[in-house]
């Protein structure tokens, strides 16, 4: 999280929280025990059936627990109104829960109203929340769930669940029912919303891509909810605790790395660059002056315009106007490696440039560096799950010394 950015998000901490279901002989969840940060999003994973819906629900109390306790911001909330609980935790789902008979704006300020918010403050609540979410209000305010997109509707139902800017925000697989395209683009704007409100997050999902992308640490489920591995997206995927990890890992970990490191965190090259209204001679000295025979030409702008070789300038009878061959893929400095190694394998010298956030030109990516990158990276995660999984044993074996002597002093006595 950026340094200076308040924290509006609650700590959670889950105390071996069961459920058992009617008279079912395994309980669907079993002594689960979690601690989440302020701020931080969690991801629950699993197979189908392994109780993180249930997990889940039992933090709002839509499902009373058998057995364990809740704490939100060091509060027991196990024996409070399960009502007044919901209104401090915004909750969203799959098939995003509207009311079909009530109006966007409707759906929206429910939760406000209940809190007895004057009207004016729930209208200007219901606007900045459309905003939020990406719609624009005047289009969105009067219509009902049915004259929606399924993002929309996905949207609204996270409008609805933030309106009354409750700490915690439980999440059951919110984007599952719309296309990969929409998906993705809901996903960017979760990340968007976090950087700016810092709410606690608890997520489930079944995509492990899904979870990669958006935790800041995931936790893999096994059968009952048993926490098979609770970690950074990073050391799951560079050091899976055991096989039932790798396999929902799945393959190409590697690939899936490159999502989780952006462009601006890696070095780039720089290249021999001219300005389009630089003389002719300028070009040329520059160009020789390079190690590759390539110069990029910049725009009046800064922008990078065209790939220029020695040998263009002759072809087009010295006119810079006319020569080299125009810069089709760029990458911005906030693309993912996996971005830029798509824009890398598609170019046809295998580079890009890339640029700023005005689309001034700050370097260039190619296959080297990349690969030199995530070299780099992979080998500073396995670094860091080696140094981690160090101090756990030396933590261990110091418990288990202070029990052992602990044992003695007694038996002495
Ligand atoms: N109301 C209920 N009554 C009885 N059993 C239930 C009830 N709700 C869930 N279960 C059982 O509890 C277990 C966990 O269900 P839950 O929905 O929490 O799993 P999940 O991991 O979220 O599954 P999925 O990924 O398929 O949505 C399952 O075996 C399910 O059949």
């Amino acid at each position: 999280m950026p340094e200076g950015d308040a924290v509006t998000g609650a700590t959670i901490e889950l105390d071996e929280l069961t459920k058992r279901y009617g008279h079912s002989a395994q309980p669907a969840v079993d002594g689960v025990s979690m601690e989440i940060a302020a701020g931080e999003t969690v991801i629950l994973v699993g197979p189908s059936g392994c109780g993180k819906s249930t997990c889940l629900r039992m933090i709002n109390r839509l499902i009373e627990p058998t057995s364990g306790r809740i704490l939100i911001n060091g509060e027991d909330v196990t024996g409070i109104d399960p009502v007044k609980l919901r209104r401090r935790i915004g909750y969203a789902i799959q098939s995003s829960g509207l009311f079909p008979h009530m109006t966007v704006a409707e759906n929206i300020a429910q939760v406000p109203k209940m809190l007895g918010w004057s009207k004016s403050t729930v209208r200007d609540r219901v606007e900045q929340m459309l905003d939020l979410v990406g719609l624009d209000p005047r289009e969105f305010h009067g219509r009902y769930p049915r004259q929606l997109s399924g993002g929309q509707q996905q949207r609204v139902g996270v409008a609805r669940a933030l309106a009354a800017d409750p700490p915690v925000l439980l999440m059951d697989e919110p984007f599952g029912a719309v296309d990969p395209i929409t998906r993705d683009h809901l996903q960017d704007e979760l990340i968007r919303l976090q950087h700016e409100l810092h709410k606690t997050i608890v997520f489930v999902t079944h995509d492990f891509d899904e979870a990669i992308k958006l935790g800041d640490r995931i936790a893999v489920l096994r059968e009952q909810s048993h926490i098979a591995q609770f970690d950074t997206p990073e050391a799951i995927l560079t050091n899976p605790a055991d096989d039932f990890v790798s396999g929902f890992v799945g393959a190409g970990a590697a690939l899936k790395r490159l999502n989780l490191t952006r462009v601006r965190d890696v070095g780039v090259v720089d290249v021999p660059t001219a300005a389009m209204d630089d003389p002719r001679e300028t070009v040329v000295d520059r160009l020789r002056e390079g190690t590759s025979n390539e110069l990029l030409l910049l725009d009046r702008r800064g922008r990078p315009y065209k790939w220029l070789r020695t040998g263009d300038l002759a072809l087009a009878k010295g006119s810079l106007a006319r020569a080299g061959t125009p810069v089709t893929g760029h990458v911005s400095r906030d693309a993912t490696l996996r971005d830029a190694l798509e824009a890398v394998l598609t170019d046809s010298a295998g580079r890009v440039p890339v640029t700023g956030r005005r689309g001034e030109y700050v370097g260039v990516v190619d296959m080297e560096t990349l690969m030199n990158s995530v070299h780099e990276l992979l080998e500073a995660d396995r670094m860091a799950a080696i140094e981690h999984r160090h101090d756990l044993e030396e933590m261990r074996a110091h418990h288990t010394q202070e029990q052992l002597e602990a044992g003695f002093g007694e038996g002495g006595r």
